[in-house]
């Protein structure tokens, strides 16, 4: 709040000594050099200068935006970022363009604390004053023009004490400038509105009370336009901006700052007050109390109305983990099938043989005949060549040579036991040779392999009336404690595939749906017309949350009930811990909104996240602290061991999900409050 004013009303803004530069440290573009202004109540203030002089800088700092280096700005004798009496139409259109002219307008006067009736009057003034014309088309489909017009309109909607207007007559006809200029002049008049607006249009400057040149980062003349035209002895504002500028540059060969103070005690003419010199802040304003019912009402409609306009993108948004999770649940993880492998038997052709026999001298065929049940298919080839180059065209998985004699190798082997001859283990000694691209088939082929061997040596030990179990593998798998006995990769990976889907979906959504408004100046509207940041965070999350909420039913009834993942826990408990990695996408979501410019950064760090890091030793080290890695512990014990939330493994994924929600809520409230948001 400013203080020391006396005399005189205090102005409406007041900007002292204010630097602003752009780029680092090293290379500093400065753009606001130790820029004073000031802005009295009630007056047209139009800020005149080429494009890039740093005007739209100035306006933002003047609204709250953006933060001055240095210096200070008074608004309505307060600091910016909490003025809520201030109207602001930005130079980009700054609407929601899915919404209609009379949506925007409902949206924007609940925000400005305006009941719907009210709106509906305004709106009906306003449409007609600027020559709106069908107030249910949607903004989308208007013209720029058009369009500049609604956003000029959403500005006059709140009856602001102080309006700030960033070009806002650029691409309207003459007839419609002069009906703007009118109105600008007779809210100053009759409501005393103060009215601060920059133009490329210089003439239109005329009917401005003063006019602000500004040059090279700062203000070298602030006088009325009758004033500066009379001064500077020129007819046009055209020409009083090009002398100002001639006589300016005349001044160039002095150092920068001494030349600022140069060009301000020849051309400040009218605006040598001192802070000072100005009133007292003796009576606040009567502010309208913040209502904050009323802003969230209107965020929540608002998200609401955003969400049904874009219905097919919000279906998506809230099918896809569904659909992925049964893709997944339908093409990953079960027992490879109907794949082929080649078979060289050098012992028989028969393919097709009885009941084991003690005696048979095809025992190859008997073992191909367990192998075959395997669901593998077994392809007959004459050589080991033609089987090689199966394998090397991808059409085999793996080549199974059996020798001539195999018959008479194992059973002399299984006879002599320790004494078997070299070339009798060497020709009872199945070759394979296989392609071990495809991990899950490398594995099934082995696993099947040894398992018919085990069943098959089992009978043909019994065929023989022996029944020491000799010929049997020797180690024994008992029925697991937890989860089955036979490899299972869905019930494996779910618990992970799950989290992940609903961690990125929700980080991902949240993020964008955040960026997207700021990025658009939708956001910056709101927060300008007094929505706080928390407002703003909390009517998102309980939107959001409800989308979040549709993902995770969707999602778990897909993958449990109809495609029957494991549940041996609580199904609330899995419910909560999905909910709980929801909110910590959602809050890391905000959290990287409020640091990130863009929607793609946001995506590329929320995808690189989720990536596994594997079974690699310092990887994991680092995977241990991902959101996920623990929830996803978590989840394996809740589904595959029946676990509750009394065991540590369990409710360390809930603990580590609360505390990194907590923690990512607030890295983005600071960010936003560091941001000059809150
Ligand atoms: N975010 C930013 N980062 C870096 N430089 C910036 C940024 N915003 C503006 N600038 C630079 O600051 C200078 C002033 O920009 P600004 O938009 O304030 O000018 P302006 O007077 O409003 O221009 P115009 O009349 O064309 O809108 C320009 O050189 C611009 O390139």
């Amino acid at each position: 709040m400013t203080k020391g004013y006396t005399g005189v009303q205090s102005p409406a803004i007041y900007v002292q000594q204010v630097c602003k530069s752009y780029g680092t440290k090293r290379k500093p573009l400065v753009v606001l050099d130790k820029l004073d202004m000031t802005v009295p109540r009630g007056v047209i203030y139009g800020l005149l200068g080429s494009s890039g002089c740093g005007k739209t800088t100035l306006i933002n700092c003047i609204v709250g935006l953006q933060k001055v280096d240095s210096g200070t700005v008074t608004v309505l004798e307060e600091s910016p970022a909490v003025n809520k009496e201030m109207a602001f139409m930005p130079q980009e259109i700054a609407l929601y363009k899915e919404f209609s002219i009379r949506e925007t307008m409902k949206y924007f006067g609940w925000i400005g604390g305006l009941d719907t009736t009210e709106i509906g009057q305004k709106l009906e003034f306003l449409a007609k004053l600027l020559a709106i014309g069908d107030l249910d088309e949607k903004v989308k489909n208007l013209s720029g023009g058009q369009q500049r017009r609604v956003s000029f309109a959403t500005a006059l909607l709140q009856d602001a004490k102080l309006l700030v207007l960033d070009e806002p007559t650029v691409g309207l006809d003459p007839v419609l400038r002069e009906i703007i200029w009118n109105h600008l002049v007779y809210m100053t008049k009759s409501q005393k509105v103060t009215v601060v607006i920059t133009t490329h249009y210089i003439e239109e400057m005329r009917q401005a009370n003063i006019i602000g040149l500004m040059r090279e980062g700062y203000i070298v003349a602030e006088e009325s336009p009758n004033k500066l035209l009379s001064k500077l002895e020129v007819y046009t504002l055209e020409h009083a901006f090009l002398k100002l500028s001639i006589l300016q540059s005349e001044a160039s060969s002095w150092k920068k700052h001494e030349l600022c103070d140069i060009a301000k005690h020849r051309f400040r003419f009218g605006s040598s007050r001192r802070k000072e010199d100005f009133p007292k802040n003796r009576v606040r304003h009567a502010r309208a109390e913040f209502q904050s019912h009323n802003h969230l009402k209107a965020i929540l409609w608002k998200n609401l109305l955003w969400m049904i306009r874009n219905l097919a993108l919000m279906a998506s948004i809230i099918l896809l983990p569904a659909v992925i999770i049964a893709l997944f649940c339908v093409s990953y993880g079960h027992q490879p099938y109907n794949f082929d492998i080649s078979i060289i038997n050098h012992e028989t052709n028969v393919t097709n043989c009885d009941n084991l026999d003690c005696h048979s001298n095809i025992l190859s065929c008997h073992y191909l005949k367990y192998l075959r049940t395997k669901s593998i298919n077994l392809v007959y080839v004459g050589t080991e060549e033609r089987a090689t180059e199966l394998l090397r065209q991808g059409r085999t998985y793996a080549s199974v040579i059996i020798h001539h004699n195999y018959s008479e190798a194992l059973k002399s082997r299984t006879q002599q036991f320790i004494h078997t001859e070299m070339w009798d283990i060497d020709y009872s000694s199945i070759e394979v040779i296989n392609d071990v691209s495809v991990s899950v088939i490398r594995d099934f082929i082995k696993k099947s392999m040894y398992d018919s061997l085990n069943e098959y040596l089992s009978d043909f030990s019994k065929s023989c009336n022996d029944t020491s179990k000799i010929l049997s593998l020797p180690i024994l798998w008992k029925t697991p404690i937890y989860g089955i006995l036979d490899v299972n990769y869905t019930d494996f990976s779910g618990p992970g595939i799950t989290l992940t889907l609903i961690f990125t979906f929700s980080a991902a959504m949240s993020a964008c749906s955040l960026l997207i408004e700021r990025n658009e100046g939708i956001l910056e509207r709101s927060l300008i017309m007094g929505v706080k940041g928390i407002e703003l965070l909390v009517s998102h999350i309980l939107c959001d949350g409800g989308v979040v909420i549709c993902q995770i039913l969707l999602l778990l009834v897909c993958g449990f009930v109809i495609f029957g993942l494991t549940l041996k826990g609580s199904v609330v408990l899995v419910f909560l811990l999905c909910l709980l990695t929801g909110f910590c996408g959602m809050s890391f979501g905000y959290a990287l909104s409020s640091v990130l410019e863009d929607e793609t950064a946001a995506v590329h760090i929320v995808t690189g996240l989720s990536t596994p890091l594997g079974m690699q030793r310092i990887l994991r080290v680092f995977a241990s602290f991902f959101p996920l890695t623990v929830a996803t512990q978590s989840m394996r014990s809740i589904l595959q061991r029946g676990w509750s939330l009394s065991e540590p493994q369990v409710y360390y994924g809930f603990a580590y999900m609360s505390v990194l929600s907590l923690v990512f809520l607030a890295v983005s409230i600071s960010c936003l409050k560091f941001k000059n948001r809150l």
